[in-house]
């Protein structure tokens, strides 16, 4: 069984508050891409352990004991006690790029297991599970646009479509410490809502919607800030950093014509368009 786990985008992200176990409060919108991963599983013969994996596309440090498909395998094996499973991971999503790419692989996981083997678990329990490997994970589930507050990890759906817009993403070759990204942020309510600004017009959202990690990425990493210019160069109604970076998005009318820009022979990027979700 083949499924294709796919990236987010956050659309704005403010950073409220920083909260007495170190961790922060903040607010996004996380929006699914067509950016996409492939993963397949397919019952494992016996004698070969429980699970193995076979990685292709673009490399991922981590053992195999620690990629999240591997995680979110056991975490059902261990209530529903599976079937061996053969798992097949090709890597398409840039990681470290604040695309969510490894938690959309696990949320996917949980999916495509649930269907494989039939437990008949809702969503509302598939999230609930998703939430054990990420705080973004849960988001994949139902993989729809959605308003996160907390520490990013409470839910509530959003009514909003980006269908007919062009995305354009690139992801230098940078490595983004989350962490240090928080650390350097004074956290702070905005003074128009997230919500309020997302209903606006997407041609509205410049100079209102905003990633507060940019002001503490960008004058560490002028390169990614130059992304998000080139953007706006070419013509984009609004772009922006995603999360905690290093990917840079630009959203563009129906009809613009992206051309080809260099921006670096180690980028990752895509253009595409936001169909019906
Ligand atoms: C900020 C977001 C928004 O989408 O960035 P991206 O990962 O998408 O870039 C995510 O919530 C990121 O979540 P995630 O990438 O899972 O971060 P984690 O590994 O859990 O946390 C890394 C470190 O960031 C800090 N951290 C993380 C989340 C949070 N709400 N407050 C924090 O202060 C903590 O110091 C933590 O040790
Ligand atoms: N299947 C997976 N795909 C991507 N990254 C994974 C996976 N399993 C574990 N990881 C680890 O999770 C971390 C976060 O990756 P990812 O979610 O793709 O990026 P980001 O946090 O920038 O959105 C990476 O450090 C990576 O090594």
């Amino acid at each position: 069984m083949l499924t294709f786990p796919n990236a987010k985008i956050n659309l704005g992200l403010n950073i409220t508050e920083k909260r007495p176990d170190g961790y922060h409060n903040l607010e996004t919108i996380f929006y699914p891409v067509p950016i996409e991963d492939a993963l397949e599983i397919n019952i494992l013969n016996k004698g070969n352990g429980k699970f193995r994996l076979h990685q292709a596309g673009l490399e991922i440090e981590e053992e195999a004991e620690s990629n999240l498909v591997v995680k979110a395998y056991k975490l059902l094996d261990d209530r529903f006690n599976l079937p061996p499973v053969d798992i097949h991971l090709f890597k398409h999503i840039p990681s470290g790029a604040g695309l969510g790419g490894g938690s959309a692989d696990a949320a996917f996981m949980l999916k495509l297991l649930n269907n494989k083997f039939e437990l008949g678990l809702p969503d509302d329990t598939l999230e609930e599970y998703a939430a054990k490997l990420g705080a973004d994970c849960a988001f994949f589930i139902k993989n729809r646009p959605t308003y996160a507050e907390g520490i990013g990890n409470i839910f509530s759906p959003l009514p909003l479509s980006l269908k007919g817009y062009r995305i354009w993403l690139v992801k230098p070759d940078i490595f983004v410490s989350t962490r240090d990204a928080f650390a350097k942020i004074k956290p702070h309510h905005p003074e128009m809502s997230l919500k309020e600004i997302a209903q606006l017009p997407v041609e509205e959202w410049n100079g209102r919607m905003v990633n507060d990690f940019e002001e503490s990425v960008f004058p560490q990493f002028p390169a990614i800030g130059e992304i998000k210019e080139e953007m706006y160069r070419q013509g984009a109604v609004y772009a922006s950093m995603s999360g905690s970076g290093s990917s840079v998005y630009g959203l563009f009318k129906e009809d613009a014509v992206l051309p080809e820009v260099d921006f670096g022979e180690k980028a990752f990027v895509y253009k595409g368009q936001f169909t019906d979700i």
